[in-house]
């Protein structure tokens, strides 16, 4: 079927299916900042020549932040919501790809673009596969994640059925990479989509997947 960018159905209510819901207006901006702390940290440990004594202090540093923040912990299902250009949107607020408050995901921000949506990240050596070059794996979930999106943006969310990728051209370390996706049909409750990554707007990787939607409770 055709696909009606500009009448997206209502969203269902994460917390219809029990799951907690977090605004991001009430979150502090202070755990955005401390998020992107620990992506350095991580780009810095994992990349340290230091000394075994410099490496045990800060082992114990790390060792003190962690008591001081496990004291207060959400759990692990929580979602997150937004209004975007006047629509609801839902993620899992530590969702593995582009949640802003989780360090060991790459920072990507999805936002509709023309037809489906768009963002840019820049992935550093901790999200390496061969040298100097972006793990295929990291690759597929970019493209899983803005195919998802682009679902979610139309009303649609969905669960991941079959994700196929093609790697046309290496993707480098530590360049913008852009990462598209859209909706290219519909079918009961399959959702059709494709998504590409392109760095300088040569294109690296492409990947279709078929979504099943998560059908509303009420
Ligand atoms: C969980 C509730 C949450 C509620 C929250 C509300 C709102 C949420 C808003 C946003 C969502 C958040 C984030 C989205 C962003 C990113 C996306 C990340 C994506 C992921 O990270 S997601 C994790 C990996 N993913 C899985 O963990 C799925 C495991 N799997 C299953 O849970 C089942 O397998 C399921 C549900 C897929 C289907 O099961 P089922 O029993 O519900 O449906 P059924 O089998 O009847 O299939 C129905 C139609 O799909 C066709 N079909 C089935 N399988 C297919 C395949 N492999 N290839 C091609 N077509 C297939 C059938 O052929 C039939 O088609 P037809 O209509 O033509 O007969």
């Amino acid at each position: 079927m055709t696909v009606d960018m500009t009448a997206p159905a209502p969203l269902p209510d994460p917390a219809d299916y029990g799951f907690t819901v977090v605004a991001e207006s009430g979150l502090p901006a202070e755990h955005a900042a401390l998020a992107e702390r620990v992506r350095r940290l991580v780009d810095a440990t994992a990349h340290s020549t230091a000394d075994p004594a410099v490496l045990a202090e800060a082992a114990e540093e790390v060792d003190r932040i962690s008591a001081l923040l496990e004291g207060a912990r959400r759990e692990t299902g929580a979602m997150l919501h937004r209004r975007v250009d006047g629509r609801d949107e839902y993620t899992t607020l530590t969702n593995a790809v582009g949640a802003e408050l989780n360090p060991a995901a790459p920072p990507l921000r999805l936002a509709g673009a023309a037809e489906g949506v768009r963002g840019e990240v820049v992935l550093g050596g901790a999200y390496q596969g061969p040298p100097g070059l972006v793990h295929g794996g990291w690759i597929a979930a970019l493209l899983d994640q803005a195919m998802g999106h682009a679902a979610v943006v139309l009303g649609m969310p969905g669960l991941t059925a079959n994700l196929s990728v093609d790697y046309r051209r290496p993707t480098p370390l530590g360049r913008p990479v852009e990462v598209t996706g859209r909706v290219t049909g519909t079918e009961r409750r399959k959702v059709f989509v494709a998504g590409e990554v392109r760095v300088d707007g040569e294109l690296t990787a492409e990947g279709t997947a078929v979504m099943v939607r998560i059908l509303p409770l009420r």
